[in-house]
C-alpha cells in the first residue's frame, strides 16, 4: 500500500472523529477511547483493510485487550518478573498478560484463515493479503520466512506499537493546547491561513512551521517512551572511553536527549521556539530522538509523523478546545505517571466547535 493510499486512510477516519466530537456539542468529553479508536483503525485499515465501528464489540475489546497490556507492560511485577524470571509463576499480572496475548494472537488467525479462504493474488487489499501471497510463492522452499506465527506476531507487533503511542502524542497535544490557549490560537490562525476549510493533506505541512514546530515540542515535551526499548549490544564496544561487553543488556534512555539541558533553551518547558529559528522558519534539531535512532529506529516513524500532523490540525481545524467549566488553564496538570507509555493524568476536554 502507498503513501498516497495511507494517508486517505487518515483523512477518511479524522473526518470519523471529528464527527463524533462533534455530536458531543462541546460538552466536557474523556478523549482516550475516541482517540485510541481512530489511531487503531488507521493501523487496522492496512493490516485488515477494513475499518471498524468505534463502538464494535470485537474493536472494542481488541483496543482494550493492547491497552490492557501496554499498561501491565511496565507494570512493576513485570519489571520484577525480568529481573527474576523464576517469579513468573506467581505473578497475575504475567498469567493475564499471556492471556490477553493469546486472545489478540487468536482473534489474528481466524482473519488470516478466512482472508486466506477467499484470496486472489491480482487483487490485494491489505497487509495480510500481501503476507498470504508472500507465503504461496515460498511454498516448497526450505527456509521459509512468511510463516503463520511470523504473520501472527508482526500483526500484533504493528498493531501494538502503531496505536497507544500516537493516540497518546496526541491525547498530550490537546492538553497542552488547552494548557497553553495562546499557542492554540497561533496555530489555528496558520491553518486558516494555509489550509483554510479544505481538508489537511501532508503536503500543507512544509507551509506551517509553527504548527510543525508546535508538534515537535508536543512530542518533545510528552516524551512517551523514555526508557526506548531494550537493546543489547551484538559485540564488544567502547563508547567515550566505557567498554561495553557483547551482550549488554543497554537501556538508550530518550529524556537524556529529549531534555538535554545543552540542547534546549527550556528543557522542562513547553516551547515551541525550540523548533524555530528568529525568522519563524523550522528548524530540525539532532536531539530531536522521540523515535529513537539507528539500525532499529522506529518502523512506523514516517506513518506517525502524517498521523500526528493530519490529525492534529483536521481536529484544530475544526474546534477550540478548552478545560471543562469551572476549570482554568492553569489548573491542568501536565505531570505523567509513570508506566511504559508516559500518558497524560486522566483529563476532560471540551471541544467547542469554530464554524
Ligand atoms: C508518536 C508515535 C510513535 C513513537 C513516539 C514511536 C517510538 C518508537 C520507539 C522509541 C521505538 C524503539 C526504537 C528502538 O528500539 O531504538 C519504536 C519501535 C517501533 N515502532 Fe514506533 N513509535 C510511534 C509510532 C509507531 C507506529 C505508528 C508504528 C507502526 C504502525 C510503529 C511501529 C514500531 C515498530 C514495529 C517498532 C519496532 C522496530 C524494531 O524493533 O525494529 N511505531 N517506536
Amino acid at each position: 500500500m502507498g503513501k498516497k493510499a495511507i494517508e486517505d486512510h487518515v483523512v477518511e477516519e479524522y473526518g470519523y472523529l471529528a464527527d463524533i466530537i462533534e455530536s458531543h456539542k462541546g460538552k466536557p468529553l474523556e478523549m482516550t477511547h475516541l482517540m485510541n479508536s481512530a489511531i487503531a483503525n488507521v493501523i487496522v485499515s492496512i493490516l485488515l483493510g477494513k475499518r471498524f465501528e468505534y463502538e464494535d464489540s470485537t474493536f472494542k475489546r481488541l483496543v482494550s485487550l493492547m491497552n490492557e497490556n501496554m499498561r501491565l507492560f511496565g507494570s512493576p511485577s513485570m519489571s520484577l518478573y525480568n529481573m527474576f524470571p523464576i517469579l513468573g509463576p506467581f505473578l497475575k499480572d504475567k498469567k493475564s498478560f499471556l492471556e490477553n496475548l493469546k486472545e489478540v494472537n487468536d482473534f489474528i488467525k481466524v482473519t488470516f484463515t478466512k482472508y486466506l479462504q477467499v484470496l486472489d493474488k491480482n487483487d490485494q487489499r491489505s497487509f495480510i493479503d500481501a503476507f498470504l501471497v508472500k507465503q504461496q510463492e515460498e511454498n516448497g522452499k526450505a527456509n521459509k520466512f512468511f510463516d503463520d506465527e511470523n504473520l501472527t506476531e508482526v500483526v500484533r507487533n504493528l498493531f501494538t506499537a502503531g496505536m497507544d503511542t500516537t493516540a497518546t502524542t496526541l491525547r498530550w497535544g490537546l492538553l497542552l493546547m488547552m494548557k497553553y490557549p495562546e499557542i492554540q490560537k497561533k496555530v489555528q490562525e496558520e491553518i486558516d491561513e494555509v489550509i483554510g476549510t479544505n481538508p489537511p493533506r501532508s503536503e500543507h505541512r512544509t507551509k506551517m512551521p509553527y504548527t510543525d514546530a508546535v508538534i515537535h515540542e508536543i512530542q518533545r515535551f510528552a516524551n512517551i517512551l523514555p526508557l526506548n526499548l531494550p537493546h543489547e549490544t551484538t559485540m564488544d564496544v567502547t563508547i567515550k572511553g566505557y567498554f561495553i561487553p557483547k551482550g549488554t543488556y543497554i537501556i538508550p534512555l530518550l529524556n537524556s536527549v529529549l531534555q538535554d539541558k545543552t540542547q534546549w533553551e527550556k528543557p522542562c518547558s513547553f516551547y515551541p521556539e525550540h523548533f524555530l529559528n528568529s525568522e519563524g522558519k523550522f528548524v530540525k534539531k539532532d536531539a530531536f530522538m522521540p523515535f529513537s535512532a539507528g539500525r532499529r529506529i522506529c518502523a512506523g516513524e514516517t506513518l506517525a509523523k502524517m498521523e500526528l500532523f493530519l490529525f492534529f490540525t483536521s481536529l484544530l481545524q475544526r474546534f477550540t478546545f478548552q478545560p471543562p467549566p469551572g476549570v482554568s488553564p492553569s489548573d491542568l496538570d501536565l505531570s505523567a505517571p509513570t508506566r511504559f507509555v508516559i500518558a497524560p493524568v486522566t483529563h476532560e476536554v471540551c471541544a467547542v466547535s469554530r464554524s
